[in-house]
């Protein structure tokens, strides 16, 4: 993979490189609540920048239905690229129509441009290779040069992430070669008790990375919605908790596989319950119960672990000389259901061994509850591209970058 480094020795000077960074931040009213990948890019974009290149900066935010929709914008994310930049970002109103050109054509050496959501065209996320493939020549022709940044994204077979590279020189940012050192010293030479924490709510997208853990891992704490699935695997009712019915054989199979494999599958033994899901806009105080794992009342929904469990996994992560966390405990975004993961963060920053986290929501979580960052060994921009790279798949977006 060749890296930025070597596309600055070449020179970029006028040059128009496109980067194709992850600038999907969490917003709650066009407010940008999170904005830690818009900082992760800042290295390759100033790099570039200073550099003397056009840089033109583009990104997917959430998921539109590959047509513009306003509530899915990147304006807001181009204005605090520029708030962090401490320069001005042209934003182009489309991705590669008259407005994307227009931008493109007025940058001048060491200048942004940000591009609108990749997402609003069809070809960007579209299965169809000549879709995506004419997609991308459409986006190739903005640029000279491609430099894949978006480490969020690697996973996704998406015209700006795979097809495009193959048309341009092709380069790794800064992140992306960060973010993979950082993941393949777990999976090379990880050093041991090496401790997993999983939780949130995709439990079918997580399932995949258990299977390859259960070889890998030392122990494996489980939490948030898809301890649900595991407790009912376990044969006890969950209530209205979140649960994947159709996940429960091969759950099953994992509690047994643990076993077998002498790794230590670590449940929740009390949950905090309550009635009905938290507003999570209002966030009004919802007195929830402390249940036993074991006894959740069949009209109440597992919300969090529950105190007992916050010190048991907080004692397990204590002696870890590695520790990769995904995933909240509970529904943090609710003052009520926000201890477990609290709890599970400052075990990390009390660890004295090596601490990942590892994306997307669980990133979010750490700043929003107000954790220091720095107190972490890393913090991932990739929620699902990090447990796919800890499954040994190949990420198209670097498989891309490879050739
Ligand atoms: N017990 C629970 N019931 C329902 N939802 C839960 C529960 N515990 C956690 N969650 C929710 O899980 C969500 C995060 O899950 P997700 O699987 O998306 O996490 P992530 O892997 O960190 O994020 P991403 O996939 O975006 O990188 C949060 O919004 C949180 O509210
Ligand atoms: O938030 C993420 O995990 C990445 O930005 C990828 O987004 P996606 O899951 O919508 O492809």
């Amino acid at each position: 993979m060749k890296t930025i480094d070597e596309l600055l020795s070449d020179g970029v000077d006028n040059k128009r490189v496109f980067v194709r960074a992850d600038l999907n931040v969490p917003l709650a009213d066009g407010l940008i609540t999170d904005d830690g990948r818009i900082r992760a890019a800042l290295p390759t974009v100033k790099a570039l920048a200073d550099a003397g290149a056009k840089v033109i900066v583009a990104s997917h935010l959430g998921r539109p239905k590959g047509a513009p929709d306003l509530a899915f914008s990147l304006l807001p994310a181009a204005e605090r690229l520029a708030e962090l930049l401490g320069a001005p970002v042209a934003f182009a109103q489309d991705t590669v129509g008259p407005a994307a050109h227009d931008a493109v054509d007025g940058l001048q050496p060491g200048q942004v441009a940000v591009i609108e959501n990749l997402r609003f065209n069809p070809g960007e996320t579209s299965k169809d290779d000549t879709e995506r493939g004419e997609f991308a020549d459409r986006l190739a022709a903005l640029a000279d040069v491609y430099v894949g940044d978006g480490f969020g994204a690697v996973h996704r077979k998406h015209a700006s992430v795979y097809d495009l590279p193959a048309r341009l020189p092709h380069y790794a940012g800064y992140l992306i070669a960060t973010e993979v050192g950082v993941l393949k010293k777990l999976t090379e030479d990880v050093r041991r008790p090496y401790v997993v924490a999983l939780g949130g709510a995709k439990v079918s997208d997580k399932l995949a990375v258990i299977d390859q853990l259960l070889d890998k891992a030392d122990r494996l704490l489980i939490g948030g919605g898809m301890a649900y699935t595991f407790l009912k695997a376990k044969g006890y009712e969950v209530g209205i908790s979140l649960l994947q019915e159709d996940q429960i054989p091969a759950v099953t199979e994992y509690i047994e596989r643990a076993e077998k494999n002498g790794v230590e599958l670590v449940l929740p033994v009390d949950v905090l319950v309550s009635p009905e899901f938290p507003d999570l806009k209002a966030k009004a105080p919802t007195n929830p119960t402390v249940v036993a794992a074991d006894a959740i009342p069949a009209d109440q929904e597992g919300l969090d672990i529950g105190p007992e469990s916050r010190k048991l996994y907080a004692s397990k992560l204590a002696d870890a000389a590695t520790v990769f966390w995904n995933g909240p405990m509970g529904v943090f975004e609710h003052p009520d259901y926000a201890e477990g993961t609290k709890a599970v963060a400052q075990a990390l920053i009390e660890s004295p061994g090596y601490t990942v986290v590892g994306g997307g929501d669980s990133a979010a979580a750490v700043r929003i509850l107000g954790f220091d960052e720095s107190a972490f060994g890393h913090i991932s921009t990739g929620g699902g591209a990090s447990l796919e790279y800890l499954e040994g798949k190949t990420l198209p977006g670097l498989a891309a970058l490879e050739d």
